[in-house]
Parts: C-alpha cells; sequence; structure tokens
C-alpha cells in the first residue's frame, strides 16, 4: 500500500522540520518564560473541582511554539525549558476535616507492616511465566548521580542559570528492580550482594542513595573513629567491604527511621509542611507539581480522586507517597504487564512493591502472597484480569486491609476512550467496594475526553467535584508535522537535518511490526544505530531492547504501540511518528515520552493518506451483524440447565464460527457479566481440552484413592493409552473449578504419576441468568458494538484532520511556521479533549462506478462460498476476519481494491449484489 519510491521528498527540504539555526522570517511571537508552570487551565465548568483551586501565582505559559529568536546560538541553549518552576506551594494549612480521622491510623502499630493473620492460598494461574524480584542492580550505582540532578533542579528545570550539558539518566535502575524474564531465569547483577532490607522488610536497593548529603553528615556525626574498621594498605586507608556495609546499613537504618518518622507525622495531620517533608526524605524533590499535592490530600481524607495531568508530569507520586502514609496496603491496577513492571522498577527504595500478573508462574505468585502475608508489600500492582479470579479476591479481601485502590491508565474503563479494555469494566466502585471493601479510589490518565472522564468518574462514583485536571498538553514539546509522498525517504531526511540529527535519544513509532523492521534496519544502513521493538519479538529481547535504549546505547528505537506506555526515560529527545496515530489520544500518548526532563523536544508527524485509508479500513475490522451475536448468544446460553457449573468456548473455533474476533468475544462476555441484568460470571480463561497418560500406578488403582482421578476415566476418551477429556467436564462431574482440577493435576505430575498436555484455550464462565429475549439483547449488544465502532472511526477521522489542517489549511498566523504547528496542533488537542471540535468530516469515497460489477464479478467466481455484505466489504478493504483469512482471502485481485471508498458504502453495494446473486441462485 505504501508507496517509497515514487517521491524524492523535496517536499521536505522545502518545508524543513525545523532549523534552530535559521529561524523563519516571521517568527512566531516570544517564547514564554523559561521558567513557566504547566498551565493549569480548567476544561470545563461541570467538571471542576469541588475544592478551590490551589492558588498559582506564576503567569501562565503562552500557547504558542518555542522558536529561537537568534539565528546563532546553539538550540539547546536558546530554548525555553519551561517545564514547572515552582519553589514552594502555597496552600493554606490543611483544615481539621482535611486530615486524616484519628481512627484511621493506629499510632502505636509501625507503619512498616500491615497486620494481617496467616493465609492459606492456592496458586492462582497455571502454566505462568515472568520472574520479578526486588534487587539492585548493576546499574544502580547511576542511581546517585541521577538523583543528584533530580534534586538540584527537581521541577525547576529551566532556571535561568545556563543548564549543564544534559546528562544520562539512567531509566529503571533504581527502587524495586524488577526484571521480566520469560524463562524465569533470574538475571545477576554485579551487586547484588549490596541489597539490604528496607523499612518494610524486603529487600531494595540501598535508600542511602537518595541522600547521599545528609548521610555524609551522619557519618561524621554519628560514627566515631574508634568504631571505623580500617586498615593500612601501601600506605592507603582501605575501608574493609565488611565495614563499608556496616556504614551503609547504617546509613539506610538512618534514613529509614526519618522517613518513617515523616510519614508517621503526615498520617497524623496531613499537612503541607509534612507531606513536603517526606516529599523531600523519599524523592530529594523541593516541591510538589501541579496537581500533585491537591491529589495525595484528596485520598487521604479518603476521598475517590480522577486525576488528569500530562504525560511525565508525575501522577506516579500521587499514589506512591500516599502508599507511605496510608496504613493499608496500596492497589495499582494497570493495562499491561510492561507498564506494571516499570512502575514497579521506579517505586523509591523504601516502598516495597510486588506484583501479581497473569504471565506469572505459580511460584512467582506464592512468593508475592506470602510477602503480602507478611506485610511486605505496601504497592501492588495487578492486571484487571486479576479481579476475574475468586482465589485473588478473598485472598486479599479476607487477609488484608486496602486503603486505596489506584487505577492507572483509567481511560481504559470506558468504551469511549481509545483503548477500551473490557477487563477493565469490572472495575466498578461497587464491585471495589463490596469485594475488597475499599471506599478511595485514585483514576488516574493522562488523555481523555469529557466523555471519556464522564463515563470513568461514573463507573467509579468519582464525584464531579473531585476531578483534579490540568491542561493534558507540556508546553515544551515542538510539534511539526509534514504530508509525505515517500515516508521511508522523508524520515531519513528528517533524521539527518536539524534539530533531529543532534538527538540523543528518539522514539519512532510506527502502525504496523513489519514496518518497525524495516525501518530499523534501513536506518542502520543508512549509519543511525536502531532497533525496533514490537509484541512480535521475544520478551527479553525486547526487555534488552529497552535497557539498551535508556542506557543510551541504542540511539534510536524504532517501536509499535507496544513501546512506551509510561516509560520514564527522561531524556528521550525527539519522537516521530512515522504512521498516523489511531487517535488524538493515541498522539498525544506517544509525544509524551518526549521531553521528560522538562527540556524542548522535537515530535514530527509523517503522514500520508494510504496509512490513513489503511487503518480507517482496520477500525472495521471489529464490526459485527445482528445476525452473528445472536449465533453467538445461543451458542453461550447452549446449556440452558447449566446453572452453577462451569461453561467453556474455545476461542479459536468459535471466533471462527461465528466470524467475531476473540477481543469482540470478550467484550460481548463482559457486557453480559457486567451490563444492567448479569446473564454470566466470568471465570478465569483456561486451556479446556486435556490429554493425559499414566505412568506410574494404574489408573484404576489411583482412581480408588483419587476422585479426579476416577472422574477422569468416567468421563473420558481412551486412545492409544492416552485419555483425552474436556477440563471442565471433568470438574464439574465432582463439583470443584476448573482451576482446583488444574492444581489438582499439577501435584499428580509432580509425583510422577502423571504427564498431560492442555490445548484449546477457551472463556470459561458460569452462568446466572438466561436472557428471555435473544432477539432484543443481540441488537443491543450489535447497537452498542457499533457505536463503539463508530467512535473509533470518529477518532481517526480528527485525527487525519488535525494533521491535514496543519499541513495545508494551517494559515501559519499564531506561531506556526513552515512544518512547525505547535499551536495549532495544540489548539485541535485540547479542542478534542474539551469536545468542542465537531470537525469529523472525512476523506472517504461515496460511490465508484466499478465497485457493482466488481462486486458481481467476485461473487461469481468465488460462487462456491456463503458470503455476507460484511466479509464482501472486509475483503474489498482487504480486512482479514477468523472466518475469511488473509492466507486465503489476499490471493483475490479484489483484496483491498476499493479501501478509499466509505465501508458502508461497500456493505450496501454488496448487500444489493448478494440479493441479486441469490435471485438468480433462486430462479
Ligand atoms: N514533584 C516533583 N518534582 C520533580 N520531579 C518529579 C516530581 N514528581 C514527579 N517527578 C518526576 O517526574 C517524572 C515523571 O513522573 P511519572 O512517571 O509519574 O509521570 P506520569 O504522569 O505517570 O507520566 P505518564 O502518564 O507519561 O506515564 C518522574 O521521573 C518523576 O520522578
Amino acid at each position: 500500500m505504501e508507496s517509497d519510491s515514487d517521491s524524492d521528498g523535496s517536499h521536505i527540504s522545502a518545508t524543513p522540520p525545523r532549523d534552530p539555526y535559521h529561524p523563519p522570517p516571521q517568527p512566531p511571537p516570544p517564547p514564554p518564560p523559561r521558567h513557566s508552570p504547566i498551565s493549569s487551565k480548567k476544561s470545563k465548568p461541570s467538571l471542576k473541582p469541588k475544592k478551590p483551586p490551589i492558588p498559582n501565582p506564576k503567569p501562565k505559559p503562552s500557547l504558542s511554539p518555542s522558536p529561537p529568536t537568534s539565528p546563532t546560538p546553539s538550540p539547546l541553549s536558546t530554548l525555553p525549558f519551561q517545564i514547572l518552576r515552582r519553589t514552594s506551594d502555597h496552600h493554606p494549612p490543611i483544615s481539621a476535616a482535611q486530615t486524616l480521622p484519628a481512627r484511621h491510623f493506629s499510632n502505636s502499630a509501625s507503619f512498616s507492616k500491615l497486620n494481617k493473620p496467616s493465609l492459606n492460598f492456592e496458586p492462582l494461574e497455571p502454566n505462568t511465566t515472568v520472574t520479578d524480584h526486588f534487587q539492585s542492580n548493576s546499574e544502580a550505582t547511576n542511581s546517585t548521580n541521577s538523583h543528584r540532578i533530580v534534586k538540584r533542579h527537581s521541577n525547576l528545570i529551566g532556571s535561568n542559570p545556563p543548564l549543564p550539558p544534559a546528562k544520562l539518566r539512567k531509566c529503571g535502575n533504581e527502587g524495586n528492580f524488577v526484571k521480566l524474564n520469560l524463562n524465569g531465569k533470574r538475571r545477576k547483577f554485579a551487586n547484588k550482594g549490596k541489597t539490604r532490607r528496607n523499612i518494610y522488610g524486603s529487600y531494595s536497593s540501598s535508600s542511602r542513595k537518595f541522600h547521599r548529603k545528609k548521610k555524609r553528615k551522619v557519618e561524621g556525626e554519628g560514627e566515631g573513629e574508634d568504631e571505623k574498621n580500617v586498615c593500612e594498605e601501601d600506605g592507603l586507608v582501605v575501608e574493609t567491604e565488611q565495614e563499608k556495609q556496616k556504614q551503609e546499613c547504617g546509613r539506610a537504618k538512618f534514613d529509614s527511621q526519618l522517613i518513617e518518622e515523616a510519614a508517621l507525622a503526615a498520617r497524623n495531620e496531613a499537612s503541607d509542611e509534612n507531606l513536603l517533608k517526606l516529599l523531600n526524605l523519599v524523592y530529594g524533590y523541593d516541591s510538589f507539581r501541579d496537581g500533585q499535592l491537591e491529589a495525595i490530600k484528596m485520598v487521604l481524607a479518603g476521598e475517590s480522586a480522577m486525576l488528569v495531568l500530562p504525560t511525565g508530569a508525575g501522577k506516579s507520586l500521587c499514589y506512591q507517597l500516599p502508599a507511605m502514609v496510608l496504613p493499608g496496603l496500596t492497589l495499582v491496577v494497570s493495562p499491561l504487564v510492561a507498564l506494571m513492571i516499570d512502575q514497579l522498577r521506579q517505586l523509591p527504595p523504601v516502598i516495597p512493591g510486588g506484583l501479581l500478573c497473569s504471565s506469572q508462574t505459580l511460584e512467582e505468585v506464592s512468593e508475592t502472597l506470602r510477602k503480602l502475608q507478611e506485610g511486605a508489600i505496601k504497592v501492588l500492582f495487578v492486571s484487571p484480569e486479576r479481579f476475574l479470579n475468586a482465589e485473588f479476591l478473598s485472598v486479599v479481601s479476607t487477609n488484608l486491609s486496602i486503603s486505596l485502590v489506584v487505577v492507572d491508565e483509567a481511560h481504559c474503563v470506558s468504551e469511549w476512550s481509545h483503548n477500551f479494555r473490557p477487563s477493565f469494566m469490572r472495575l466498578r466502585a461497587s464491585m471495589l467496594r463490596d469485594r475488597l471493601n475499599v471506599g478511595c479510589i485514585l483514576a488516574m490518565t493522562a488523555t481523555a475526553t469529557v466523555t471519556t472522564l464522564n463515563a470513568v468518574m461514573s463507573a467509579l462514583a468519582i464525584p464531579q467535584t473531585n476531578l483534579i485536571q490540568k491542561e493534558q498538553l507540556r508546553e515544551n514539546l515542538q510539534l511539526s508535522v509534514s504530508l509525505s509522498g515517500n515516508r521511508m525517504k522523508d524520515l531519513l531526511m528528517l533524521m539527518k537535518s536539524s534539530p533531529f540529527k543532534e538527538v540523543k535519544s528518539i522514539i519512532i513509532y510506527c502502525k504496523f511490526q513489519s514496518e518497525t523492521d524495516l525501518i530499523s534496519s534501513y536506518l542502520c544502513d543508512n549509519n543511525i544505530s536502531a532497533k525496533s521493538y514490537h509484541s512480535g519479538i521475544p520478551a527479553k529481547n525486547r526487555s534488552r531492547t529497552q535497557e539498551l535504549f535508556c542506557s543510551n546505547k541504542i540511539r534510536v528505537i524504532v517501536a509499535t504501540v507496544a513501546f512506551g506506555m509510561g516509560l520514564d526515560k527522561q531524556d528521550v529527545g525527539a519522537v516521530i511518528h512515522y504512521s498516523l496515530p489511531e487517535s488524538l489520544e493515541e498522539y498525544v500518548q506517544e509525544i509524551g515520552r518526549a521531553g521528560r526532563d522538562g527540556r524542548l523536544s522535537y515530535c514530527h508527524l509523517l503522514f500520508d493518506d494510504d496509512t490513513y485509508f489503511k487503518l480507517r479500513s482496520l477500525m472495521h475490522s471489529e464490526g459485527v451483524d445482528e445476525h452473528a451475536v445472536n449465533k453467538f448468544l445461543n451458542q453461550v446460553f447452549n446449556d440452558k440447565n447449566s446453572h452453577g457449573k462451569i461453561c467453556s468456548l474455545v476461542k479459536e473455533s468459535a471466533s471462527r464460527m461465528f466470524d467475531i474476533k476473540e477481543e469482540v468475544m470478550l467484550t460481548l462476555l463482559t457486557n453480559l457479566e457486567l451490563g444492567e441484568v448479569q446473564y454470566l460470571r466470568l471465570l478465569p480463561q483456561l486451556n479446556v481440552t486435556c490429554t493425559l497418560n499414566f505412568h506410574k500406578t494404574s489408573p484404576m488403582l489411583l482412581a480408588e484413592i483419587n476422585r479426579v482421578v476416577a472422574a477422569i476415566l468416567k468421563k473420558s476418551e481412551a486412545k492409544q493409552g492416552q485419555y483425552l477429556f474436556d477440563i471442565p467436564t471433568v470438574a464439574n462431574s465432582i463439583g470443584i473449578t476448573a482451576i482446583d482440577l488444574s492444581n489438582q493435576l499439577q501435584n499428580l505430575k509432580f509425583k510422577g504419576e502423571i504427564t498431560y498436555e492442555v490445548k484449546d484455550m477457551a472463556f470459561c464462565y458460569t452462568i446466572m441468568k438466561v436472557p428471555g429475549d435473544f432477539c432484543s439483547l443481540s441488537a443491543h449488544l450489535t447497537k452498542w458494538l457499533s457505536e463503539v465502532e463508530t467512535c473509533k472511526v470518529r477518532k481517526l477521522d480528527t485525527m487525519f484532520n488535525a494533521a491535514v489542517f496543519a499541513a495545508n489549511v494551517c494559515e501559519k498566523k499564531h506561531g506556526c511556521f513552515g512544518s512547525q504547528h505547535t499551536p495549532c496542533l495544540q489548539k485541535k488537542i485540547l479542542g478534542y479533549f474539551n469536545e468542542d471540535d465537531s470537525d469529523i468530516s472525512n476523506k472517504m469515497g461515496q460511490s465508484s462506478r466499478f465497485l457493482r460489477a466488481d462486486i458481481k464479478v467476485f461473487l461469481q467466481s468465488n460462487s462456491h462460498v456463503k458470503f455476507n455484505p460484511r466479509a464482501v466489504a472486509r475483503i474489498m478493504h482487504g480486512i482479514a476476519s477468523p472466518s475469511y483469512p488473509s492466507m486465503i482471502w489476499s490471493k483475490t485481485h479484489f483484496w483491498g481494491r476499493y479501501t478509499q471508498i466509505d465501508f458502508q458504502v461497500l456493505m450496501e453495494a454488496a448487500k444489493a449484489e448478494l440479493m441479486n446473486y441469490a435471485g438468480k441462485e433462486a430462479l
């Protein structure tokens, strides 16, 4: 679809992306002061917080870009560094009502331990493969430097004196170091002997790294020379390794004590002063950023809050700090395992964290639960799917006290967001309250429209008055756009011209995996060190690539959307979009990886019509017809007498049978569980077909002492010494859960009695109520899915229109020039988030002369196949579906021929031709 050879890329040289050395003839208005804070403008009156906004005496930055005013100086020295500069927050002292109630805490108890009775748990999910561990790594020594930098500049980036050259900050090298290792092997670290217990009793890298100065002082004061165990060696006084460790232990203990005292003080009175002290002790920062203190206080007062801050504005701190103060566990729900791992890594060493997700081994799950039981975990990251797991819910609700539930990337809760996750629908306030006894929820996002926010706040029962919202854009990102006729060539030109050629760390976003591989090797061939990153690359290699990028050993990473959410690499200087993002939310999220150190960073969007058409086609790949939904419902409720029993639906075969994608089936099932009527209860997904061999004891003998084996013999089909059975059927026959059955099979395997293999991943559920009217239910569900599809299409159109506007329509008046479009794009983005942008026209064709004739020929030449209008329209748009895979259908020359014609128009044409065809057949 892409034409990489038909352009010389001349438009790039005609409209250079940005050359800081050669300002345009008409420079935009003067840049805002170097140290202006992030704007704190509220968007809609209805969404204003109930509390008075924190007074901010500083001037609001202009939305105009910040081009250089002089042609000669280096770009970095002249650019306005504009992220927050706040030396203090002027908040009124916290009121009695805002301070935490005395009963909230036990004054005598140390906050470092949660009070829980002992707990027996079952392993939660079988066949899993992640290792998480708390270990300092060989790079940990760098954290001292990075923290010194952060401490010195804190949120004062852009202070008047010229900045020193940007120091490299390694990301993910401190705090709770967690290594995702799909082989379950641990990584070896040079300094692994230096791990120590933190104040909660779990191991982490030393907190001394945060407070070097303080510790030096303590060293002099607290430890007499005589206590030092020193030895003379070649005239040098050398501290023994033992002594160093002893000293480090002493310092860490001292720091822990200080932090514990500060946290207790904040627990007793959540005043600005106490919270600031804690912030300073733990993070070394001098002040809170805009919105942080407000959110932290709200949460500490036990009130749920919706926090909308720009990417990189410091949302994580808004739950990390309360986690230290609150007595119970903080549960953080995140949409991606990679994101959870990054967040766990970034926890300060004094906050012991843990992670539970479906890709962990049983041992890892057990280890985390054990730590939870011991109170050695203060912040637990969980996937939303975990809330499906009855065992998890019962362990957590009966044994632990949860102070706070954090829903990160909370827009995923809403189907009107760009990234709806059905499993997030489960996170209803009622469920959290009923099952986990949690009253306080902190929902956080950087990208949400008003509709999305309303949906999230209603699901999580967050009052409108508790919305804390700052503008969803950072001011230090310079946005440029160009329409490209040959994106590969244009990308290379961009990379070889200023300012990109000077940038040391760049992310290039592509839409498709194959593109990332192609582009990275193309760049390497052109002497630009680059590596690709996408979910098709083995996890081990992916995390290696991320490490290399974070340690600046790779300059450019070429990635799909799989890379970056939550990535906190401070010095990414540029983000280039090689493909059009699917929505403005996605665009904002991805450019948000740049300039997290507050320095001016460059974001260029290359776009073309072909990619737009291709993406728009893909938007229709999840659509379903009412009759397909009806058939699906009939299958789901096939066994109407199965109340309380485990039912299953094998994903792959069901998907092919109904021509519905697996994700869409999950969305439908989740709606049947969480919609107005609860028709079913979802259970964890499972491989349901088992093939088993007996080894030691004879099956009959074993069946006499083991009821699971007895049930297997009854319900299985024996073939050549192997026993083939359906796991839910066997579990139902003896009234146990499928997970219990899996665990018992594992035990028999460990004893050497059996070996077995499982296959056929299935959705599992129990029926609560059989719908009375399948027709109206399928009509209702189809309408809902179609609205979601329309919403996605509109998002793409809005993104495309914004790019087209910038490249072709913008009059380049209010600060836009050349390909620089920061002001007009910012305006579009903010208008979109506030939903005052009604510009949703699209570029799709509404008719074509040969369309009907082509469909007719296509139907005639495939007369042996049964089609429906949607299937024909998909083939004409070049979209594969479960029943019409691309492997087969891309061979027809009609495949993708009409991508520029509106999908609905195609469906109508296909319907008419199918009716014609059926009429002729009938004659
Ligand atoms: N008060 C503060 N002063 C200085 N730096 C801060 C402050 N609060 C947070 N930071 C730093 O800001 C960086 C970004 O924080 P964080 O990762 O929490 O951002 P975020 O809002 O979650 O972004 P995203 O939505 O992109 O994930 C971190 O390196 C963090 O240490």
